[in-house]
Formats: structure tokens, C-alpha cells, sequence
């Protein structure tokens, strides 16, 4: 059996697809909306978008469709269940958006990653699997923290601090921690900084010598949390379900910008068993500094503590939504 992308026609979504290896068809799709305009929009999309993967799923003969969520999953979803073709709903965030729940009223089943926060409109009768990772943002267990730190040409005995903040890097972490390295907080500590693509925040000169090494995007997750003793991130769906399948003891601050502020609520399972502190984003960088030099004080200097942060995450995995997932596909495949 061959996966097959459904993107919208963003160029950025184009070249991950491409990048996947996997094939991949770009829809026509748009956010949904009141306001006249930009529903009129919507609607005009929509219609197309759901012909186009009408017409995919009768060339491919596709056999089952995952949605993953977001505004393309409305129109696919649609023509899946036109089509008559099983469609489940994965809904990645412990807040559901409203394209979410406008989906799951079409798709056979529907599945959270994460408990839906208790104050959110919940998905009737989702079923809650784990963050669905890829493989190759799980570091095997085999792997050894030292040769991690090798392949980015860290110092192999060195206490690690992996620096991150989902694929686009945050302007307002990268801010802090330049204060923090200006200040001597992080000791004798190095960092794995990845800094987003503008690096936007640190200065012209990047991260100070011999605090650690920058780069602007990891292409090796497994490697990165493998080389961490700690990770400092903000919350979004797959930084909390890696950091926790990798038993990563973490400091999150969450996106500060979302008006459900689905990011912290992403984390709350993570705080709850111990394994993850969460620091609200204060974006004023010194503010934000302060905040972190605090953190940062009781948990880099207490070896003791992180350890059990990493136990607690390791004593509670999180279920294997990919597993799950794949489960799932066999059963209609099958049936
Ligand atoms: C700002 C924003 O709206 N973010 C949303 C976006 O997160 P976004 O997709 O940006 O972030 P996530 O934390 O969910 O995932 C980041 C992914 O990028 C990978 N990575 C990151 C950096 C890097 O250098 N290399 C690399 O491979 C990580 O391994 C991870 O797999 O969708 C998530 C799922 O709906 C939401 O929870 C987030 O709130």
C-alpha cells in the first residue's frame, strides 16, 4: 500500500511534501470565515478543493484517508466520505479548532492526541492515541547521547541544552536566551541552539564562542533530543510528543499569540506527570530572561531532579498513535 499527500497549494507545504519522497496532490482549500468576503472564498475553494480529491481518490483507488486537521481537511475529507472511502480525523492539539470540529461530523472516526482540555468544546467520541511521531524523530534507545553530540560537533561529555522552538524558530526564546548566554545562567553547560530559519532575535553574531553550537533547522530531531540532558521549547503538538517519547526533561513556553492557547494545554499532560515545567511567554525579553534564569537554576544544577523528570516520563509513556493509526488503516483495508 502507497501513502499519498493531500496538501493546500501553500509553496511551503509543496516542498515538505516533495521532500517526504512520498507523491502528493496540492487542493485548492482556504480557512473557513464569516466575514463575506473571505467565506465567499472559502465556499469557491471548498467546491473545488473537494472535486480535485474526488477525482484523486477514483485515480489512486484510494482505499482509507487519514485527516491530520486544518482547512484542508475539510474539502478532503468531504470527498472521502462522497466516495465512500473510510476517513479518520486526527485532531493534534488538546484544544480542537473549529475546522476540526466542522470535520469530524464527516469522518467514519475520530481520534485526539491528547485529552481535550477540560474547559474546550470536545470531538464526540474521539479517542485519545498519542501524538502520531515519525520514526525519525524518536532516538532508539541504543543510541548514545555521546555520539549525538559528536554528529553536530558538540563536546561529547558536555551537559546539553537543546534550544528549539518548532519549525520556525521564535523570535521571543531566541531573545531570552541571548541574555542568558550574555549573563554566564547556563554554566558550564553547552547549548544545541536551532534558531529558525532568520535566527530573528539573537544578534548579528549569533550565539556567543564556546557556548555550544547554532543552526537554523534540524534535520536530525532524533539525534537532537538524544544529545539533550534538558530542552527549552515552546509547546506545539509534536514538540510535547517528542520530548516525551524521548523522555526529555523540558522547559515549555508556549505560543503566546492563540486565543485558545492550545499550546499550554498540549503540555499539561506533560506537567501533570512531572516531565515538562511550563513558563508563560511574557515576550518581553528581559522579563522572559529573569523567568528562565529561575527555572533554569533549579533544574541545570540538580541532576538528581532531572533524572526523575525523565523517569516519570519514561514510567508513563505516551501511546503510540502512529501504531495506532496504522491499525486503524489495516482494519478498513482489510475489511
Ligand atoms: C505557531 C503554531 O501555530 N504552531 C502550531 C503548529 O506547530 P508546528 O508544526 O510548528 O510545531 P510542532 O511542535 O507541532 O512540530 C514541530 C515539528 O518540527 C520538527 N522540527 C522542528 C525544528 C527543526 O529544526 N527540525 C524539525 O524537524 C519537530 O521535530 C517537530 O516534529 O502545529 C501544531 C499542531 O497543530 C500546533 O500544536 C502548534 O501550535
Amino acid at each position: 500500500m502507497k501513502p499519498h499527500l493531500v496538501v493546500s497549494q501553500r509553496p511551503l507545504d509543496a516542498q515538505i511534501a516533495r521532500d517526504s519522497g512520498l507523491g502528493f496532490t496540492a487542493i485548492p482549500a482556504a480557512p473557513l470565515s464569516v466575514r463575506p468576503k473571505a467565506g465567499l472564498k472559502f465556499l469557491s475553494a471548498y467546491r473545488k478543493g473537494k472535486s480535485a480529491t474526488l477525482k484523486l481518490i477514483e485515480e489512486t483507488d484510494a482505499q482509507a484517508m487519514i485527516a491530520t486537521g486544518g482547512f484542508v481537511s475539510g474539502p478532503a475529507v468531504a470527498a472521502a466520505r462522497k466516495a465512500g472511502t473510510p476517513v479518520s480525523l486526527v485532531s493534534l492539539d488538546a484544544v480542537p479548532g473549529r475546522a476540526n470540529r466542522f470535520t469530524a461530523k464527516k469522518a467514519s472516526d475520530v481520534f485526539s492526541a491528547f485529552p481535550t482540555h477540560a474547559e474546550a468544546k470536545p470531538l464526540p467520541d474521539a479517542e485519545v492515541i498519542g501524538f502520531p511521531l515519525r520514526r525519525a524523530a524518536v532516538a532508539p534507545e541504543s543510541a548514545k547521547p555521546q555520539a549525538a553530540r559528536e554528529y553536530f560537533g558538540l563536546e561529547p561529555g558536555r551537559k546539553t541544552l537543546l534550544i528549539f522552538a518548532g519549525s520556525q524558530g521564535a523570535r521571543t526564546i531566541n531573545q531570552a536566551i541571548a541574555r542568558l548566554y550574555e549573563r554566564g545562567v547556563l554554566g558550564d553547560w553547552q547549548v544545541l541552539h536551532v534558531t529558525g530559519p532568520s535566527a530573528e532575535g539573537l544578534g548579528p553574531e549569533g550565539i556567543p564562542q564556546g557556548a555550544g553550537v547554532a543552526l537554523p533547522f534540524c534535520d536530525r530531531m532524533d539525534l537532537a533530543w538524544r544529545a539533550a540532558d534538558t530542552a527549552l521549547t515552546r509547546a506545539g503538538a509534536g514538540t510535547v510528543g517528542e520530548a516525551w517519547a524521548n523522555a526529555v526533561p523540558s522547559v515549555m513556553l508556549p505560543y503566546p499569540f492563540h486565543n485558545d492557547e492550545h499550546q499550554k494545554h498540549n503540555a499539561a499532560p506533560l506537567v501533570d506527570l512531572g516531565g515538562a515545567v511550563v513558563v508563560k511567554d511574557l515576550i518581553d525579553p528581559a522579563e522572559n530572561a529573569q523567568q528562565l534564569a529561575q527555572v533554569f537554576a533549579s533544574i541545570l544544577g540538580d541532576d538528581a531532579k532531572r533524572q526523575q523528570m525523565a523517569q516519570a516520563m519514561r514510567d508513563h509513556r505516551p501511546p503510540d498513535g502512529a501504531q495506532r493509526l496504522a491499525d486503524w488503516v489495516t482494519a478498513q483495508v482489510g475489511a
